[in-house]
């Protein structure tokens, strides 16, 4: 075996990123169809599925929707068993789909903590377990598990997304070690701070938040989505073949980085 730039291609592939209807998920569907690969993507609302598809026609980017909610197993399942009609059967799963609430641990309810713990761990389980099978079937396939600083670091007001992308790790983790053997690699993405609506509030002109970032971040910028992208592609490809149970932070430095004196 020898190494090739063709292992970069996902010609003949199919790839479903979840919530890829803008922001983070949309560049890394965006990334994985110029390598080749048939992008599918769901919202959990018509509406936003529609906002996405004009999205991929602007973007030049042939791209299926599917309205269901990534915590509803058996929308999942039924959905997946569509799209193997309509598309093929997937190959890559980009679980990227993900909610934050940032509200003081104590003030928070316990509904509110369950919420995101559901979409954003549950939900990759679930979306997981509806492809796995078929990876199995055909020789293997492609997780990738969008992730967070969150993953290792805690702040304040974000208990259930630091519980829920800290569990998405681990849950990265377990599948690489439980489906390493069907040659399935299941790896995650942790971005840095990233500028999509998720932190627009955090973003906001004069916002304390915005220069604490800057100054935690050695690349002195926010991420932009497409910054993802790369990553996206190398992990979807060949290329990564032996990588597995990974997660690649693509944080502009902040985890490397002990921050300056004031
Ligand atoms: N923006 C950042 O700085 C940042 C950093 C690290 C990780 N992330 C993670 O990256 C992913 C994408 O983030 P983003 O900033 O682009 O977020 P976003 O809020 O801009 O987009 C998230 C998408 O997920 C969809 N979604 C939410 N709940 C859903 C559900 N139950 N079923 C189906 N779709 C659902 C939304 O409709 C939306 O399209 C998330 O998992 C997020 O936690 C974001
Ligand atoms: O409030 C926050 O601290 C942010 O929203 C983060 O959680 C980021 O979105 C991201 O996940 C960091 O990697």
């Amino acid at each position: 075996m020898k190494f090739s730039m063709a292992d970069y291609q996902l010609d003949g592939k199919v790839a479903l990123i979840t919530g890829a209807v803008y922001g983070i998920g949309f560049e890394i569907a965006r990334g994985l169809s110029q390598a080749g690969a048939t992008i599918v993507f769901n919202s959990s609302r018509q509406a936003s599925v529609d906002k996405g598809l004009s999205a991929y026609e602007v973007a030049g980017v042939k791209a299926h929707g599917y309205v269901f909610d990534v915590t509803d197993e058996v929308a999942v399942q039924a959905a997946i068993k569509q799209i193997e009609t309509d598309v093929g059967s997937i190959d890559i799963l980009v679980n990227n789909a993900g909610i934050i609430k940032r509200i003081p641990m104590v003030d928070m309810a316990v509904s509110d903590f369950r919420q995101v713990i559901d979409v954003d761990l549950t939900g990759p389980f679930i979306m997981s377990k509806a492809v796995i099978p078929s990876m199995i079937a055909k020789g293997g396939g492609k997780i990738i598990n969008i992730c967070s600083m969150m993953s290792e670091l805690g702040r304040e007001t974000v208990s259930a997304y630091a519980a829920a992308k800290g569990g998405l790790k681990m849950l990265t983790r377990n599948i690489a070690s439980e489906y390493g053997i069907y040659n399935i690699q299941c790896n995650g993405i942790g971005p840095g701070y990233v500028a999509t609506p998720q932190t627009a509030p955090l973003r906001e002109d004069g916002h304390p938040f915005n220069n604490f970032i800057l100054a935690k971040t050695p690349a002195n910028r926010w991420g932009q989505p497409c910054d993802l992208a790369g990553p996206a592609v190398f992990l979807a490809s060949r290329a990564s073949d032996f990588v597995n149970g990974h997660v690649l932070y693509v944080d502009g430095g902040i985890l490397a980085y002990i921050g300056k004196q004031a």
